[in-house]
C-alpha cells in the first residue's frame, strides 16, 4: 500500500486531497511540516504528498511554492477541492462562550468576515486546521473553538456550532499536487485531438535579463504566439539572489506536441534557467470525502 503525506493531522483537508489525489487504497502519514513531505519523498520514507498550492480566495501558499523550486519532486497530479469550514467547541458549548478560536492561517483567512462579525472572538494561527480541533479537545476550554472540516469536529468528538464559515459559502476552492519521486508517463499526443482534462505543464524560470524592458513580455510571447493558455503564474524571490525571481509558469500543453516542444525551445532564449516540474492532468473540481 503506498504511503503519502500530508501536513496536519488527521481529518486536515490535506488528507482528503491525498485520497483524491492517489486513491482510497493508501495510508495517510500526517507531518508536521511541509518540508517533512518533500524529505519523506526523498528518502523514501513515503510514496508521495498532498500538498496544498492557492486558495481561489486567500491567494498563494508560498512556503509549497518555494519547497517545490528547493527540491525539485514531480507534480503528477492536481485537485481543487471546495472546502467547507466548520466552527466547532467542546460538546455543549455557545457561540456566546468563546472568546478565542483557533486554525491554520490559510482557515482564518478564508473565514476573515466571521472574525469581523464577532470582533470580541480573538483569532490565533494554528499549524493546521484539524490540529486545531484536536487541541481544543485537549485544552477542555469551552472558551476556545476551532475552524476545521466537519470531518474534523466528528473526529475529535466536537460540536459543530456554525457550518459554511468560509467568506463565499459554495465558492471557496483550494488546489493541491500530488508530489513523488519521479514523474509519470504522459499519454501520446495526437494531433487534433482534444484531451479531456487537458495535460498542463508547470515550469520554473529565470529571465536572462530581467532589467530589458519588455522582457518576460517577450518570454511569453512563445506561448501567445502559438495560442498556448497560460493558466498561472506566481513569482518568488530566489533564495540566494536578493532583487532576482524565480517563475512558476503553468500552460495548457502536453511536452509531446511538437508546438510546445517548440515553444520550450524559443523560451530558452529569454531565459538562463528553465525546469520542468511537472505535467499532468488538469485537476477536477471536488467536494471533501476521507
Ligand atoms: O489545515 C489544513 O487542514 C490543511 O490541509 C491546510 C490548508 C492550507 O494550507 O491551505 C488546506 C486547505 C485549506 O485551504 C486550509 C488549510
Amino acid at each position: 500500500m503506498k504511503k503519502i503525506a500530508f501536513q496536519g493531522r488527521r481529518g486536515a483537508y490535506s488528507e482528503s486531497a491525498a485520497y483524491h489525489l492517489f486513491g482510497n487504497d493508501i495510508e495517510v502519514v500526517p507531518m508536521d511540516t511541509f518540508e517533512q513531505i518533500f524529505q519523506g519523498i526523498e528518502t523514501g520514507v513515503v510514496d508521495g504528498g498532498a500538498i496544498p498550492i492557492e486558495n481561489s480566495t486567500a491567494g498563494s501558499i508560498y512556503d509549497n511554492y518555494d519547497l517545490l523550486y528547493k527540491w525539485r519532486h514531480p507534480i503528477v497530479a492536481e485537485v481543487k477541492l471546495q472546502i467547507e469550514h466548520t466552527l466547532c467547541a467542546l460538546p455543549g458549548t455557545k457561540l456566546e462562550d468563546l472568546t478565542e478560536v483557533l486554525s491554520h492561517p490559510q482557515g482564518l483567512a478564508q473565514c476573515s468576515r466571521f472574525f469581523g462579525q464577532h470582533p470580541n472572538i480573538k483569532s490565533t494561527a494554528f499549524y493546521d486546521t484539524a490540529g486545531s480541533a484536536e487541541e481544543i479537545a485537549k485544552r477542555g476550554d469551552k472558551h476556545i473553538g476551532a475552524i476545521a472540516s466537519a470531518y474534523a469536529a466528528k473526529f475529535y468528538g466536537l460540536d459543530i456550532l456554525k457550518q459554511g464559515l468560509e467568506n463565499l459559502p459554495g465558492v471557496n476552492f483550494t488546489r493541491f499536487y500530488a508530489i513523488q519521486k519521479t514523474a509519470i508517463e504522459l499519454p501520446d499526443f495526437k494531433a487534433n485531438e482534444t484531451v479531456k482534462p487537458p495535460i498542463k505543464t508547470t515550469l520554473l524560470l529565470m529571465l536572462s535579463d530581467s532589467s530589458k524592458s519588455g522582457a518576460l513580455y517577450e518570454a511569453l510571447g512563445c506561448f501567445a504566439k502559438r495560442k498556448l493558455n497560460l493558466t498561472r503564474i506566481e513569482s518568488r524571490p530566489h533564495p540566494d539572489r536578493p532583487w532576482e525571481y524565480i517563475f512558476h509558469l503553468s500552460f495548457e500543453g502536453n511536452p509531446k506536441d511538437p508546438n510546445v516542444v517548440e515553444a520550450l525551445k524559443e523560451l530558452q532564449q529569454y531565459t538562463d534557467f528553465i525546469y520542468r516540474l511537472g505535467s499532468f492532468r488538469e485537476g477536477t473540481t471536488e467536494k471533501l470525502s476521507y
